[in-house]
């Protein structure tokens, strides 16, 4: 008897199934958003595995697939949304097709926005224009500022409880942007909006890996300030394992890391922007927030953050994960002088940029 029921049930599930790809649908594709395949944000989605639900916001770009990749390869992630203004559809149906434990939707355009975002908990956003080289970051400010303020002001909407992970640049504008839109929607906590310049940190690991000899994955070097040219500020002193380098090292590491950006822009000649390396650097951060959600102790990244470290209102630096996003920025302990002077420099950009993106919401 009890065996008949459940074959019954798995006939009934399989016909659903069956029945949800054959449908036609508006979108002409059976991963595209559909509301009967939305679930609320406490519910698990069909066939998905528990876990956390993420949306991706610029999903069809360089950064957004393989990104999505990575993240449809997390085990932590039940739900992956991909929102793009162009090309989701292909991407999804692509990425759908890995045996992971992830439910894949796509959603296209901005009529679609609301249901990408609604019952996520975490929100990456790689949307926006890449620099050409000769740009500086900055540059890209008119055409990014606008979109990272409209899907924030989704975010605010629709899952206002979400982690939100900034990567469109300039990151030292869009996370005051970020934080400006959801002030002024009421949603506004510090703790949940995290720039991401874990690529700064992945690029130090790499090039002080290659002076000191050592495999980049046991090398941890912090990266503090912000995410620009001079307000990229690697602590040199303070690499773990400990290690001492010459004046000459220390003024190429630094200056390497500063513009390894652009490093890749010129190579790539007119093609974009760091694409790859900034996917790993996305899905390695997110993971450590997914990592932090779920209550697991001790997670250390560096971010972009709402920082009291300095007299700035934002600061990259080290911060501590956990349930409720940021439970901790700590101190960015002794700085030698070369530190403290890029320090100095590093904190007047900053201080521009900063209120730029702050005045763009309030002007
Ligand atoms: N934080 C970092 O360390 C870091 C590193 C690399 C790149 N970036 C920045 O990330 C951004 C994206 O870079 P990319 O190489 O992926 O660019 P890309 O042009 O390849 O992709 C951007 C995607 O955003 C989409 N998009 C544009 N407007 C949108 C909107 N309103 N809503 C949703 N999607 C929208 C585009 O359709 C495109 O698919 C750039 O601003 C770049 O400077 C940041
Ligand atoms: O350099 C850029 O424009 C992209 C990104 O900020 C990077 O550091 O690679």
């Amino acid at each position: 008897m009890e065996q008949q029921q459940q074959q019954g049930a798995t006939a009934a599930r399989r016909m659903a199934t069956l029945a949800s790809h054959l449908r036609p649908h508006p979108a002409s594709h059976p991963q595209m958003e559909d509301a009967s395949l939305l679930t609320g944000s406490n519910c698990r989605a069909k066939g998905a595995a528990p876990g956390f639900k993420v949306a991706i916001l610029g999903a069809a770009g360089g950064i957004g697939q393989p990104l999505a990749l990575l993240m449809k390869m997390n085990p932590l992630v039940s739900v992956l949304h991909l929102y793009d203004v162009v090309n989701t559809p292909g991407v999804t149906a692509d990425i759908s097709h890995m045996n992971t434990g992830a439910v894949v939707r796509g959603f296209l355009g901005q009529p679609q926005l609301e249901n990408a975002l609604t019952g996520m908990d975490l929100v990456i956003i790689p949307a926006g224009v890449p620099r050409k080289p000769g740009m500086a970051r900055d540059d890209l400010f008119n055409i990014n500022a606008g979109i990272v303020r409209t899907l924030c002001e989704g975010i605010a909407k629709c899952c206002p409880n979400a982690i939100v992970n900034v990567i469109s640049n300039p990151v030292n504008s869009t996370v005051p942007i970020a934080a400006e839109v959801f002030k002024k929607a009421g949603t506004y906590d510090p703790k949940r909006l995290l720039g991401v310049t874990t690529l700064d940190v992945v690029r130090a690991n790499t090039f002080v890996g290659e002076v000191i000899g050592l495999d980049p994955r046991e090398v941890n070097v912090p990266v503090v300030g912000g995410h620009a040219g001079i307000t990229i500020l690697p602590l040199l002193s303070q690499v773990n394992p400990s290690c001492s380098f010459t004046s000459e090292e220390i003024k190429y590491l630094t200056s390497r890391i500063q513009n390894g950006g652009t490093e890749v822009v010129e190579a790539k000649a007119g093609a974009g922007s760091a694409t790859l390396s900034m996917a790993y650097a996305a899905a390695k951060f997110a993971d450590a927030c997914l990592r932090g959600l779920r209550g697991d102790a001790g997670i250390v990244e560096c971010s972009f953050v709402a920082s009291q470290v300095t007299e700035l209102p934002f600061f990259a630096s080290k911060v501590r994960l956990g349930r409720s996003g940021i439970e901790e920025i700590l101190p960015l302990g002794p700085l030698n002088e070369f530190e403290r002077a890029g320090l100095e420099k590093a904190k007047k950009e900053l201080a521009e940029s900063i209120q730029k993106g702050v005045s763009f919401i309030n002007k």
